[in-house]
């Protein structure tokens, strides 16, 4: 095969590590690529190092569930979600392959890039070269209306829609924007490096084109020291009664589908998007009482009230009864946090920051757990005096995906 027609799939790092093995410095050009490799006498050389290999900050795109839900979030999160185009069962598979395969090659830090042919776009859009893996997850759902629109079986799998997938019925505060609300298809993509998070993204959406259009993305960002829990736009700290991501056995008690599932979902999880907004200058003019309040811990130390510690046990009756904590936990039911905190730039109706926090949660059973806590929040939660819910989504996000298969195949292969 001649050179420019290669498909070259290296790890960002190996070019890296090939430019200093050929002491070329770290900025390798593409055309640069073939010549370094030859150097050193190809990727399969004895003398050369730099096999291709998985980043040590790769995190891999298969496995028994997907990546990016019990994952302990990284950094940077964007969200997407995407119209289909069309009612071709074929053209969804293939765009479903594509998917696949750059999910995979991109989740082992690899950049897929053809060059060669000066006439053509390159294939990749390079941003993200030199860059490490930085524990990049894509995670993939479907909405309600991936199984019916408009009355209308598209792909014939109607049949096939999980128990409990449904558009997230209006709640009494909502004010929802569209684009803002459901979507055929989503993609969660999180890493440490926010270019690396929106590369990704970035090349979804570039490889769709014709296939799918983009409904709705948020960005987000999280941050805190290792092993501490991160604080929100509020300055609370936000994740603390999450199951640790080691507990499996709360994962399988909270997060993981199972029997009464289509075979595709067992093993999946529901994934339940709230955008809300937080009215930041509201908040930063309210007492430190009202704030804690507001949701039963110390704003400090992350105590509930009546305790010292951050993860000490939450006494109910120690709260005020409409604080967050209070009512979510009143709910009885539990469900797996992994919301980013965002920042929009100007609320132009209002002159404020347009801030607030990308809400995400997993659950086996959004009716049983995620609904009935949403509605009690809606209608109680204190904290409603400092936001506004406005948007909206629920995605199925099947089991994990096996090398050789694709995202779907079981859904959209009888
Ligand atoms: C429907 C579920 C929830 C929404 C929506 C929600 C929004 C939301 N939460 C915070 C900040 C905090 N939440 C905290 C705890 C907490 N929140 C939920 C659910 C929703 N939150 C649950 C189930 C819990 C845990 C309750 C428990 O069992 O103790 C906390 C306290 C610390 C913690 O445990 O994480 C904070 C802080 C914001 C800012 C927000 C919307 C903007
Ligand atoms: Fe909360």
């Amino acid at each position: 095969m001649k050179e420019s027609e290669e498909s070259k799939k290296y790890s960002r790092r190996d070019m890296l590590k090939m430019s200093l093995l050929t002491g070329a410095g770290v900025a390798v050009s593409a055309s640069g690529i073939g010549g370094a490799v030859a150097a050193m006498g190809g990727l399969g050389s004895k003398k050369a190092t730099a096999e291709p290999h998985e980043d040590d900050d790769a995190i891999s795109f298969y496995g028994k569930h997907q990546a990016g839900i019990i994952t302990p979030q990284q950094t940077y999160l964007y969200v997407a979600s995407f119209t289909l185009l069309t009612d071709d069962k074929k053209a969804v598979i293939s765009l479903f392959k594509k998917w696949t395969e750059m999910a995979a090659a991109m989740s082992a830090g690899s950049v897929n890039e053809t060059y060669g042919n000066d006439w053509l776009p390159p294939s990749d859009t390079g941003e993200a070269v030199d860059l490490s893996a930085a524990r990049l997850t894509m995670t993939f759902g479907f909405g309600p209306t991936f199984f019916e629109k408009n009355g209308k079986d598209r792909f014939g799998i109607a049949s096939k829609k999980p128990k409990h997938l449904q558009d997230i019925p209006p709640m009494p505060r909502d004010d929802l924007q569209e684009p803002f609300v459901g979507g055929d298809v989503c993609i969660q993509v999180c890493a440490d490096d926010q270019q690396v998070a929106f590369h990704a993204i970035r090349n979804f959406i570039k490889s769709s084109v014709g296939k799918a259009e983009l409904k709705w993305m948020q960005s987000g960002f999280i941050s805190g020291k290792d092993g501490m829990t991160p604080r929100n736009l509020f300055g609370f700290k936000d994740g603390t009664a999450n199951a640790a991501s080691t507990n499996t056995r709360a994962h399988d008690q909270i997060i993981w589908a199972n029997q009464g599932e289509p075979d595709w979902m067992q093993g999946g999880s529901y994934m339940a998007c709230r955008k809300i907004k937080m009215f930041l200058e509201v908040w930063d003019r309210s007492s430190l009482k009202d704030q804690e309040d507001t949701f039963g811990r110390k704003k400090d130390s992350g105590a509930p009230y009546g305790k010292a510690k951050e993860h000490d046990k939450v006494n109910l009756s120690q709260l005020p009864k409409t604080s967050h904590t209070a009512i979510a936990k009143g709910s009885g039911q539990q469900i797996y946090r992994r919301a980013y905190s965002y920042t929009d730039g100007v609320d132009t109706k209002t002159g404020y920051v347009d801030a607030g926090l990308m809400f995400i949660a997993y659950q086996k059973n959004p009716t049983q757990q995620f609904l009935p806590m949403l509605l009690m929040l809606s209608k109680q939660d204190k904290l409603n005096e400092y936001t506004k819910h406005i948007g909206s989504a629920m995605f199925a996000c099947p089991k994990g995906i096996k090398k050789g298969s694709y995202i779907g195949k079981e859904l959209l292969e009888a």
